[in-house]
């Protein structure tokens, strides 16, 4: 279940914690019952509703059906792409990359609303996002992924070196699973976003949070063992 007393993305707490993001395509009211199960299954601190490929009311009535399943359970629901679409349809924030439209306007327009940015692999963008008023950036990928075509690639070192020299929360993404994930959390990531290693786990979602809650803690703990 999610814990309401620890960080949601954009405000700093303990440790590292799971970030959703959607399938890309999904049937509304079927995948808000997987949802409830993923979300009971363990903690996350976020969901991010991401459909590349449907019309904005398509994705008004996924917003309709799955932020209440996210909210009522003290996640936060991000949508991807839109902050204008996720202020009107009363999601917590935005996700935005560097090709979506004016991130200065959407601080403005999400008012105290989270706003995070893609980064990719790039210090660069991170501080201009820092400087802007992100409330995370999102670094990646890290590993290969067939969720989707990614022209960007990230190293570990650069989460290491944000968390060494901003405050601002680091989300990393791409490719990640239960697998690969400790050297990310041992490198100081806040958050880590995943998509096929919660949907396309073999036994579930349930099972895929799990997995990962139980990888991020063993990292986490392999790390404060460390002298
Ligand atoms: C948490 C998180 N990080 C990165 C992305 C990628 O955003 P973007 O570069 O805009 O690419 P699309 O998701 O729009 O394909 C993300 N969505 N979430
Ligand atoms: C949506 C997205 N953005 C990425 C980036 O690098 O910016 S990688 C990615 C897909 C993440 O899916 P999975 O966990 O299945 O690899
Ligand atoms: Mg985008």
């Amino acid at each position: 279940m999610a814990r309401s007393n620890e960080s949601r993305p954009g405000e700093s707490g303990p440790g590292c914690r799971l970030y959703l993001v959607t399938p890309p395509a999904l049937e509304p009211a079927r995948f808000a019952e997987d949802l409830a199960r993923a979300l009971d299954a363990g903690d996350v601190a976020c969901v991010q509703l991401r459909l590349k490929d449907a019309d904005e009311d398509a994705v008004r009535r996924a917003c309709d059906a799955l932020r209440p399943v996210a909210q009522s359970r003290d996640v936060a629901f991000l949508l991807n792409d839109r902050a204008d679409l996720a202020v009107e349809t009363g999601c917590d924030g935005a996700h935005l990359g560097q090709e979506d439209g004016d991130h200065e306007a959407a601080r403005q327009l999400l008012g105290q609303g989270i706003l995070g940015i893609t980064c990719h692999g790039s210090r660069h963008l991170a501080m201009k996002a820092g400087e802007l008023g992100a409330d995370y950036v999102a670094f990646g990928a890290f590993f290969p992924t067939s969720t989707k075509t990614v022209e960007h690639h990230a190293e570990v070192e650069l989460l290491q070196w944000w968390g060494e020299v901003m405050e601002v929360p680091a989300v990393a993404i791409g490719g990640i699973t239960a697998a690969n994930c400790a050297p990310l959390v041992r490198a100081g990531a806040d958050f880590l976003a995943v998509v096929g290693a919660v949907w396309n786990h073999p036994e579930g979602p349930a099972a895929g949070v799990r997995g990962m809650n139980a990888a991020i803690a063993a990292a986490q703990a392999e790390g404060a063992a460390q002298p």
